[in-house]
Protein backbone atom coordinates (compact mmCIF):
# COMPACT_ATOMS: atom_id res chain seq x y z
CA UNK A 1 0.00 0.00 0.00
CA UNK A 2 1.21 3.40 -0.46
CA UNK A 3 2.07 5.80 1.73
CA UNK A 4 -0.89 7.74 3.42
CA UNK A 5 -0.60 11.74 2.82
CA UNK A 6 -1.80 13.76 5.92
CA UNK A 7 -2.98 17.55 5.91
CA UNK A 8 -3.28 19.10 9.33
CA UNK A 9 -6.17 21.67 8.61
CA UNK A 10 -5.35 24.19 11.55
CA UNK A 11 -1.73 25.45 12.99
CA UNK A 12 -2.95 27.17 16.72
CA UNK A 13 -1.57 26.37 20.10
CA UNK A 14 -3.02 22.74 19.78
CA UNK A 15 -2.93 22.81 15.94
CA UNK A 16 1.11 23.29 16.38
CA UNK A 17 1.68 20.63 19.07
CA UNK A 18 -0.16 18.23 16.94
CA UNK A 19 2.16 19.17 14.17
CA UNK A 20 4.91 18.30 16.12
CA UNK A 21 3.75 14.54 17.03
CA UNK A 22 2.58 13.91 13.73
CA UNK A 23 5.61 15.46 11.64
CA UNK A 24 7.84 12.88 14.01
CA UNK A 25 5.94 10.17 13.60
CA UNK A 26 5.82 10.15 10.14
CA UNK A 27 9.61 10.20 9.69
CA UNK A 28 9.21 6.54 11.25
CA UNK A 29 7.03 4.62 9.58
CA UNK A 30 6.25 3.91 5.68
CA UNK A 31 2.63 4.21 6.24
CA UNK A 32 2.64 7.44 6.09
CA UNK A 33 4.30 9.84 3.21
CA UNK A 34 7.22 12.25 4.96
CA UNK A 35 5.96 15.27 3.94
CA UNK A 36 3.20 16.62 5.76
CA UNK A 37 0.69 19.83 4.65
CA UNK A 38 -0.57 22.37 7.23
CA UNK A 39 -3.33 24.56 6.62
CA UNK A 40 -1.98 27.77 8.21
CA UNK A 41 -4.82 31.18 8.22
CA UNK A 42 -2.02 33.75 6.79
CA UNK A 43 -1.63 36.54 8.83
CA UNK A 44 1.63 38.89 9.18
CA UNK A 45 3.60 38.26 12.57
CA UNK A 46 6.34 40.71 13.27
CA UNK A 47 5.69 41.80 10.12
CA UNK A 48 6.50 38.49 8.22
CA UNK A 49 4.00 35.96 6.74
CA UNK A 50 3.09 33.17 9.29
CA UNK A 51 3.47 30.69 7.18
CA UNK A 52 7.28 31.95 5.95
CA UNK A 53 8.37 31.97 9.37
CA UNK A 54 6.85 28.11 9.71
CA UNK A 55 8.53 27.01 6.49
CA UNK A 56 12.29 28.81 7.44
CA UNK A 57 12.45 28.80 10.89
CA UNK A 58 10.04 25.81 11.87
CA UNK A 59 8.77 27.41 14.62
CA UNK A 60 4.87 29.42 14.83
CA UNK A 61 6.30 32.56 16.89
CA UNK A 62 2.60 33.03 17.51
CA UNK A 63 0.96 30.53 18.40
CA UNK A 64 3.41 28.04 20.10
CA UNK A 65 6.80 29.86 20.66
CA UNK A 66 9.70 28.16 21.96
CA UNK A 67 8.57 24.66 20.16
CA UNK A 68 10.21 23.79 16.79
CA UNK A 69 7.85 21.46 14.45
CA UNK A 70 10.00 19.49 11.94
CA UNK A 71 11.13 20.59 8.98
CA UNK A 72 8.51 18.38 6.88
CA UNK A 73 5.54 19.81 8.20
CA UNK A 74 4.65 22.45 4.99
CA UNK A 75 2.84 25.49 5.99
CA UNK A 76 0.29 26.12 3.24
CA UNK A 77 -1.84 29.32 3.37
CA UNK A 78 -4.35 27.75 0.91
CA UNK A 79 -6.77 25.22 2.54
CA UNK A 80 -7.50 23.50 -0.59
CA UNK A 81 -3.86 23.17 -1.59
CA UNK A 82 -3.49 21.89 1.11
CA UNK A 83 -5.83 19.39 1.63
CA UNK A 84 -6.65 18.19 -1.76
CA UNK A 85 -4.21 15.48 -2.22
CA UNK A 86 -4.31 14.27 1.58
CA UNK A 87 -5.31 10.91 2.53
CA UNK A 88 -5.71 11.54 6.07
CA UNK A 89 -7.13 15.23 7.11
CA UNK A 90 -6.47 16.05 10.72
CA UNK A 91 -9.02 19.06 11.66
CA UNK A 92 -7.83 20.93 14.88
CA UNK A 93 -9.17 24.37 14.18
CA UNK A 94 -11.71 26.85 16.84
CA UNK A 95 -14.91 25.44 15.93
CA UNK A 96 -16.14 28.64 14.80
CA UNK A 97 -14.15 28.46 11.61
CA UNK A 98 -15.20 24.84 10.67
CA UNK A 99 -18.49 26.12 9.00
CA UNK A 100 -16.24 28.09 6.55
CA UNK A 101 -13.53 25.72 6.15
CA UNK A 102 -15.95 22.59 5.23
CA UNK A 103 -17.66 24.86 2.59
CA UNK A 104 -14.64 25.76 0.83
CA UNK A 105 -13.24 22.52 1.35
CA UNK A 106 -16.56 20.48 0.15
CA UNK A 107 -15.98 18.26 -3.28
CA UNK A 108 -12.54 19.17 -2.77
CA UNK A 109 -11.27 16.32 -0.74
CA UNK A 110 -10.29 12.99 -1.97
CA UNK A 111 -13.26 10.59 -1.86
CA UNK A 112 -11.10 7.96 0.16
CA UNK A 113 -9.84 10.02 2.75
CA UNK A 114 -10.17 9.58 6.73
CA UNK A 115 -10.92 12.53 8.92
CA UNK A 116 -10.25 13.23 12.97
CA UNK A 117 -11.46 16.28 14.54
CA UNK A 118 -9.66 17.50 17.95
CA UNK A 119 -11.75 20.44 17.78
CA UNK A 120 -14.06 21.17 21.09
CA UNK A 121 -17.26 22.89 20.21
CA UNK A 122 -21.24 22.35 19.45
CA UNK A 123 -22.76 23.45 16.04
CA UNK A 124 -26.49 24.58 16.33
CA UNK A 125 -28.27 23.61 13.48
CA UNK A 126 -32.02 23.83 12.74
CA UNK A 127 -32.86 20.34 14.21
CA UNK A 128 -30.95 21.61 17.31
CA UNK A 129 -27.24 20.49 18.67
CA UNK A 130 -25.04 18.88 16.51
CA UNK A 131 -21.56 17.97 16.43
CA UNK A 132 -18.68 19.42 14.93
CA UNK A 133 -17.86 15.70 13.39
CA UNK A 134 -21.38 15.44 11.96
CA UNK A 135 -20.48 18.42 10.04
CA UNK A 136 -17.51 17.07 8.76
CA UNK A 137 -18.91 13.99 7.69
CA UNK A 138 -22.31 15.63 6.09
CA UNK A 139 -20.04 18.59 4.27
CA UNK A 140 -16.97 16.81 3.04
CA UNK A 141 -18.49 13.10 3.02
CA UNK A 142 -15.63 11.53 4.56
CA UNK A 143 -15.50 9.44 7.95
CA UNK A 144 -14.61 11.36 10.72
CA UNK A 145 -13.19 9.88 14.12
CA UNK A 146 -12.21 12.08 17.26
CA UNK A 147 -9.84 13.19 19.49
CA UNK A 148 -10.15 13.93 22.91
CA UNK A 149 -8.30 14.16 26.41
CA UNK A 150 -7.21 15.89 29.34
CA UNK A 151 -4.36 17.74 26.72
CA UNK A 152 -3.46 21.37 27.64
CA UNK A 153 -1.50 22.05 24.37
CA UNK A 154 1.46 23.53 26.09
CA UNK A 155 2.07 20.59 28.70
CA UNK A 156 2.09 17.64 25.37
CA UNK A 157 4.92 20.48 23.44
CA UNK A 158 6.72 20.02 26.79
CA UNK A 159 6.27 16.30 26.33
CA UNK A 160 4.55 15.50 29.75
CA UNK A 161 2.86 12.54 30.23
CA UNK A 162 -0.23 12.74 29.37
CA UNK A 163 -3.32 10.41 27.72
CA UNK A 164 -6.32 11.01 24.85
CA UNK A 165 -9.00 9.15 24.17
CA UNK A 166 -9.95 8.25 20.05
CA UNK A 167 -13.50 7.17 18.79
CA UNK A 168 -13.38 5.79 16.12
CA UNK A 169 -16.06 2.96 14.58
CA UNK A 170 -13.50 1.60 12.07
CA UNK A 171 -10.55 -0.55 13.86
CA UNK A 172 -7.92 -0.07 11.17
CA UNK A 173 -8.82 3.41 11.13
CA UNK A 174 -8.42 4.41 14.42
CA UNK A 175 -5.16 2.04 14.58
CA UNK A 176 -4.19 4.43 12.14
CA UNK A 177 -4.69 7.51 13.70
CA UNK A 178 -3.29 6.41 17.06
CA UNK A 179 -0.35 5.29 14.69
CA UNK A 180 0.09 8.62 13.56
CA UNK A 181 -0.48 10.40 17.41
CA UNK A 182 0.50 8.07 19.76
CA UNK A 183 4.65 9.23 21.64
CA UNK A 184 5.74 7.42 24.68
CA UNK A 185 4.50 10.81 26.76
CA UNK A 186 0.91 10.95 24.51
CA UNK A 187 -0.57 7.62 25.32
CA UNK A 188 -4.22 6.60 22.97
CA UNK A 189 -7.01 4.81 23.76
CA UNK A 190 -8.86 4.12 20.63
CA UNK A 191 -12.68 2.79 21.73
CA UNK A 192 -13.61 0.86 19.30
CA UNK A 193 -16.99 0.01 18.97
CA UNK A 194 -19.04 2.88 19.51
CA UNK A 195 -16.45 5.77 17.85
CA UNK A 196 -17.20 7.40 14.90
CA UNK A 197 -20.37 5.29 13.52
CA UNK A 198 -21.90 7.98 11.13
CA UNK A 199 -24.15 9.99 14.09
CA UNK A 200 -27.19 10.36 12.33
CA UNK A 201 -26.36 8.34 8.76
CA UNK A 202 -24.63 6.23 9.43
CA UNK A 203 -26.99 4.99 12.92
CA UNK A 204 -29.61 4.86 10.37
CA UNK A 205 -27.58 2.54 7.93
CA UNK A 206 -26.71 -0.04 11.00
CA UNK A 207 -29.79 0.28 11.98
CA UNK A 208 -31.19 -1.00 8.70
CA UNK A 209 -29.12 -3.75 8.74
CA UNK A 210 -30.06 -4.44 12.22
CA UNK A 211 -33.50 -4.58 11.26
CA UNK A 212 -32.77 -6.74 7.86
CA UNK A 213 -30.48 -9.62 9.92
CA UNK A 214 -33.59 -9.57 12.13
CA UNK A 215 -35.66 -9.75 9.65
CA UNK A 216 -33.46 -12.38 7.92
CA UNK A 217 -32.85 -14.45 11.18
CA UNK A 218 -36.94 -14.45 11.13
CA UNK A 219 -36.57 -12.26 14.52
CA UNK A 220 -40.12 -12.26 16.28
CA UNK A 221 -40.92 -8.32 16.67
CA UNK A 222 -40.04 -8.41 20.52
CA UNK A 223 -36.96 -9.17 19.43
CA UNK A 224 -36.62 -6.73 16.69
CA UNK A 225 -37.41 -4.53 19.24
CA UNK A 226 -34.88 -4.96 21.55
CA UNK A 227 -32.46 -4.94 18.23
CA UNK A 228 -33.52 -1.57 17.88
CA UNK A 229 -33.52 -0.34 21.68
CA UNK A 230 -29.48 -1.67 21.82
CA UNK A 231 -28.88 0.39 18.77
CA UNK A 232 -30.26 3.62 20.23
CA UNK A 233 -28.08 3.10 23.38
CA UNK A 234 -25.22 2.78 21.28
CA UNK A 235 -25.94 5.60 19.45
CA UNK A 236 -26.69 7.78 22.35
CA UNK A 237 -23.53 6.38 23.80
CA UNK A 238 -21.41 7.48 21.46
CA UNK A 239 -23.31 10.99 21.73
CA UNK A 240 -22.23 11.00 24.81
CA UNK A 241 -18.39 10.49 24.19
CA UNK A 242 -18.22 13.05 21.57
CA UNK A 243 -20.40 15.70 23.45
CA UNK A 244 -18.23 15.66 27.17
CA UNK A 245 -15.32 17.52 26.37
CA UNK A 246 -17.27 20.21 24.41
CA UNK A 247 -19.31 21.19 27.67
CA UNK A 248 -15.77 21.24 29.99
CA UNK A 249 -14.48 24.14 28.63
CA UNK A 250 -18.17 25.58 30.11
CA UNK A 251 -17.41 24.02 33.85
CA UNK A 252 -13.59 25.37 33.01
CA UNK A 253 -14.93 28.90 33.07
CA UNK A 254 -17.11 29.22 35.98
CA UNK A 255 -13.56 27.57 37.81
CA UNK A 256 -12.00 30.55 36.51
CA UNK A 257 -14.90 32.95 38.41
CA UNK A 258 -14.75 31.58 41.31
CA UNK A 259 -11.06 32.18 41.26
CA UNK A 260 -11.20 35.53 40.39
CA UNK A 261 -13.58 36.29 42.87
CA UNK A 262 -11.13 35.42 45.60
CA UNK A 263 -12.27 31.76 46.52
CA UNK A 264 -10.06 28.67 46.81
CA UNK A 265 -9.42 24.84 46.02
CA UNK A 266 -12.85 23.29 47.83
CA UNK A 267 -14.91 26.33 46.00
CA UNK A 268 -13.32 25.21 42.67
CA UNK A 269 -13.95 21.20 44.06
CA UNK A 270 -17.74 22.19 44.29
CA UNK A 271 -17.42 24.10 40.45
CA UNK A 272 -15.92 20.53 38.90
CA UNK A 273 -18.90 18.21 41.07
CA UNK A 274 -21.90 20.21 40.25
CA UNK A 275 -20.66 21.29 36.85
CA UNK A 276 -20.19 17.17 36.22
CA UNK A 277 -23.60 17.14 37.55
CA UNK A 278 -24.87 19.13 34.92
CA UNK A 279 -23.13 17.69 32.02
CA UNK A 280 -24.39 14.18 33.00
CA UNK A 281 -28.24 15.77 32.70
CA UNK A 282 -27.37 17.72 29.83
CA UNK A 283 -26.42 14.66 27.98
CA UNK A 284 -29.50 12.94 29.55
CA UNK A 285 -31.74 15.53 28.47
CA UNK A 286 -30.99 15.47 24.94
CA UNK A 287 -29.17 13.05 23.78
CA UNK A 288 -30.73 10.22 25.98
CA UNK A 289 -29.41 7.71 28.21
CA UNK A 290 -25.52 8.16 29.64
CA UNK A 291 -23.19 5.42 30.90
CA UNK A 292 -21.44 6.56 33.67
CA UNK A 293 -17.85 4.75 32.83
CA UNK A 294 -17.69 7.37 30.00
CA UNK A 295 -17.16 9.86 31.96
CA UNK A 296 -14.09 8.00 33.74
CA UNK A 297 -11.69 8.15 30.31
CA UNK A 298 -9.48 10.88 29.57
CA UNK A 299 -12.14 12.93 27.42
CA UNK A 300 -14.18 13.13 30.57
CA UNK A 301 -13.36 13.81 34.69
CA UNK A 302 -9.83 13.89 33.70
CA UNK A 303 -10.09 17.16 30.90
CA UNK A 304 -12.59 18.40 33.44
CA UNK A 305 -10.05 18.60 36.26
CA UNK A 306 -6.70 19.81 34.22
CA UNK A 307 -9.15 22.86 32.31
CA UNK A 308 -10.56 23.85 35.48
CA UNK A 309 -7.17 23.91 36.98
CA UNK A 310 -5.00 25.41 34.03
CA UNK A 311 -7.12 25.50 30.80
CA UNK A 312 -7.33 28.81 29.16
CA UNK A 313 -10.95 29.31 29.47
CA UNK A 314 -10.20 29.10 33.00
CA UNK A 315 -7.25 31.87 32.91
CA UNK A 316 -9.04 34.63 31.03
CA UNK A 317 -12.38 34.15 33.29
CA UNK A 318 -10.96 35.08 36.16
CA UNK A 319 -9.12 37.84 34.87
CA UNK A 320 -12.46 38.84 33.59
CA UNK A 321 -13.94 38.81 37.19
CA UNK A 322 -11.06 40.22 38.52
CA UNK A 323 -11.46 43.34 35.77
CA UNK A 324 -14.95 43.41 36.33
CA UNK A 325 -16.75 45.36 34.91
CA UNK A 326 -13.98 47.51 33.35
CA UNK A 327 -13.67 45.15 30.26
CA UNK A 328 -15.60 42.63 28.47
CA UNK A 329 -14.31 39.16 28.28
CA UNK A 330 -13.75 39.35 24.45
CA UNK A 331 -10.99 42.51 25.25
CA UNK A 332 -9.66 40.05 27.85
CA UNK A 333 -9.43 37.19 25.42
CA UNK A 334 -7.71 39.05 23.00
CA UNK A 335 -5.42 40.44 25.81
CA UNK A 336 -4.35 37.77 26.89
CA UNK A 337 -4.43 34.92 24.37
CA UNK A 338 -2.95 36.55 20.99
CA UNK A 339 -5.13 35.64 18.76
CA UNK A 340 -5.84 32.22 20.57
CA UNK A 341 -9.41 31.49 20.68
CA UNK A 342 -11.66 30.80 24.12
CA UNK A 343 -14.26 27.69 23.04
CA UNK A 344 -15.92 28.02 26.19
CA UNK A 345 -18.36 31.06 25.75
CA UNK A 346 -18.97 30.50 22.39
CA UNK A 347 -20.23 26.75 23.83
CA UNK A 348 -21.71 28.24 26.59
CA UNK A 349 -24.09 30.10 24.25
CA UNK A 350 -24.78 27.37 22.08
CA UNK A 351 -25.93 25.28 25.12
CA UNK A 352 -28.04 27.83 26.51
CA UNK A 353 -29.83 28.12 22.64
CA UNK A 354 -30.79 25.07 23.72
CA UNK A 355 -31.58 25.12 27.54
CA UNK A 356 -33.81 28.23 26.63
CA UNK A 357 -35.75 26.73 23.86
CA UNK A 358 -36.58 24.03 26.16
CA UNK A 359 -37.47 25.97 29.14
CA UNK A 360 -34.48 24.72 31.50
CA UNK A 361 -32.35 27.18 32.73
CA UNK A 362 -33.46 26.82 36.38
CA UNK A 363 -32.28 23.19 36.55
CA UNK A 364 -28.77 24.08 34.51
CA UNK A 365 -27.81 26.99 36.79
CA UNK A 366 -23.80 27.18 36.02
CA UNK A 367 -23.98 26.53 32.51
CA UNK A 368 -26.94 28.97 32.62
CA UNK A 369 -24.72 31.33 34.74
CA UNK A 370 -21.27 31.46 32.60
CA UNK A 371 -23.47 32.14 29.54
CA UNK A 372 -25.02 35.39 31.35
CA UNK A 373 -21.55 36.06 33.16
CA UNK A 374 -19.80 35.99 29.98
CA UNK A 375 -21.76 38.35 27.85
CA UNK A 376 -22.05 40.86 30.97
CA UNK A 377 -25.90 40.35 31.59
CA UNK A 378 -24.89 39.25 35.20
CA UNK A 379 -22.61 40.17 37.88
CA UNK A 380 -20.16 37.59 38.51
CA UNK A 381 -20.42 38.31 41.92
CA UNK A 382 -23.64 36.43 41.87
CA UNK A 383 -22.38 32.93 40.48
CA UNK A 384 -21.88 31.75 44.13
CA UNK A 385 -25.62 31.83 44.89
CA UNK A 386 -26.01 29.55 41.60
CA UNK A 387 -23.63 26.94 43.46
CA UNK A 388 -25.31 27.49 47.00
CA UNK A 389 -28.78 27.75 45.65
CA UNK A 390 -28.29 25.02 42.95
CA UNK A 391 -30.92 22.06 42.39
CA UNK A 392 -28.33 19.79 43.55
CA UNK A 393 -28.66 20.93 47.50
CA UNK A 394 -32.53 21.07 47.43
N1 LIG B 1 -4.90 24.69 23.03
C1 LIG B 1 -5.19 23.63 23.73
O1 LIG B 1 -4.66 23.38 24.83
C2 LIG B 1 -6.22 22.65 23.20
C3 LIG B 1 -6.19 21.33 23.68
C4 LIG B 1 -7.12 20.42 23.22
C5 LIG B 1 -8.08 20.84 22.28
N2 LIG B 1 -8.06 22.12 21.83
C6 LIG B 1 -9.09 22.49 20.85
O2 LIG B 1 -8.46 22.56 19.55
C7 LIG B 1 -9.14 23.51 18.74
C8 LIG B 1 -8.12 24.45 18.11
O3 LIG B 1 -7.50 25.18 19.14
P1 LIG B 1 -6.00 25.72 19.07
O4 LIG B 1 -5.57 25.84 20.49
O5 LIG B 1 -5.15 24.90 18.16
O6 LIG B 1 -6.19 27.16 18.36
P2 LIG B 1 -5.83 28.59 18.98
O7 LIG B 1 -6.97 29.07 19.78
O8 LIG B 1 -4.50 28.56 19.60
O9 LIG B 1 -5.61 29.48 17.69
C9 LIG B 1 -6.56 30.10 16.91
C10 LIG B 1 -6.34 29.63 15.49
O10 LIG B 1 -7.39 30.09 14.67
C11 LIG B 1 -6.83 30.56 13.45
N3 LIG B 1 -7.77 31.49 12.82
C12 LIG B 1 -8.04 32.76 13.16
N4 LIG B 1 -8.99 33.27 12.34
C13 LIG B 1 -9.30 32.29 11.47
C14 LIG B 1 -10.23 32.16 10.39
N5 LIG B 1 -11.02 33.17 10.05
N6 LIG B 1 -10.30 30.99 9.74
C15 LIG B 1 -9.52 29.96 10.07
N7 LIG B 1 -8.63 29.99 11.09
C16 LIG B 1 -8.54 31.14 11.78
C17 LIG B 1 -5.53 31.18 13.86
O11 LIG B 1 -4.66 31.30 12.78
C18 LIG B 1 -5.05 30.14 14.86
O12 LIG B 1 -4.38 29.10 14.21
C19 LIG B 1 -10.16 24.20 19.65
O13 LIG B 1 -11.44 23.64 19.44
C20 LIG B 1 -9.67 23.87 21.04
O14 LIG B 1 -10.71 23.81 22.02
C21 LIG B 1 -7.15 23.02 22.25
O1 LIG C 1 -6.96 25.88 27.35
P1 LIG C 1 -8.38 25.56 27.08
O2 LIG C 1 -9.32 26.07 28.15
O3 LIG C 1 -8.81 25.88 25.68
O4 LIG C 1 -8.48 23.94 27.22
C1 LIG C 1 -7.57 23.17 26.51
C2 LIG C 1 -8.01 21.75 26.36
O5 LIG C 1 -9.38 21.65 26.07
C3 LIG C 1 -7.63 20.87 27.53
O6 LIG C 1 -7.85 19.51 27.20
Amino acid sequence: MSPKKVCIVGSGNWGMVIAKIIGNNVQNTKDFETSVSMYVFEEMVEGRKLTEIINTDHENTKYLPGHKVPANVVAIPDVIEAASDADVLVFVLPHQFMKNICKTLKGKVKESAVGITLIKGLDITEAGLDLISNMIRRELSIPCAVLMGANIASEVARENYCEATIGCKDKDIGNTFKDLMQTPYFRIVVVEDEATVELCGALKDVMEIAAGIADALDMIANTKAAVVRLGIFEYQLLLLKLVIPNIVNIVAVGAGFTEGLGFGDNTKAAVIRLGLMEMVKFIEEFFGQSKIETFLESCGIADLVTTCYSGRNRRCAEAYVRQYPKKSLKEIEIEMLDGQSLQGPITAAEVNHMLRKNNLENRFPIFTAVHYICVGDLSPTRFIDCLRDHPEHM
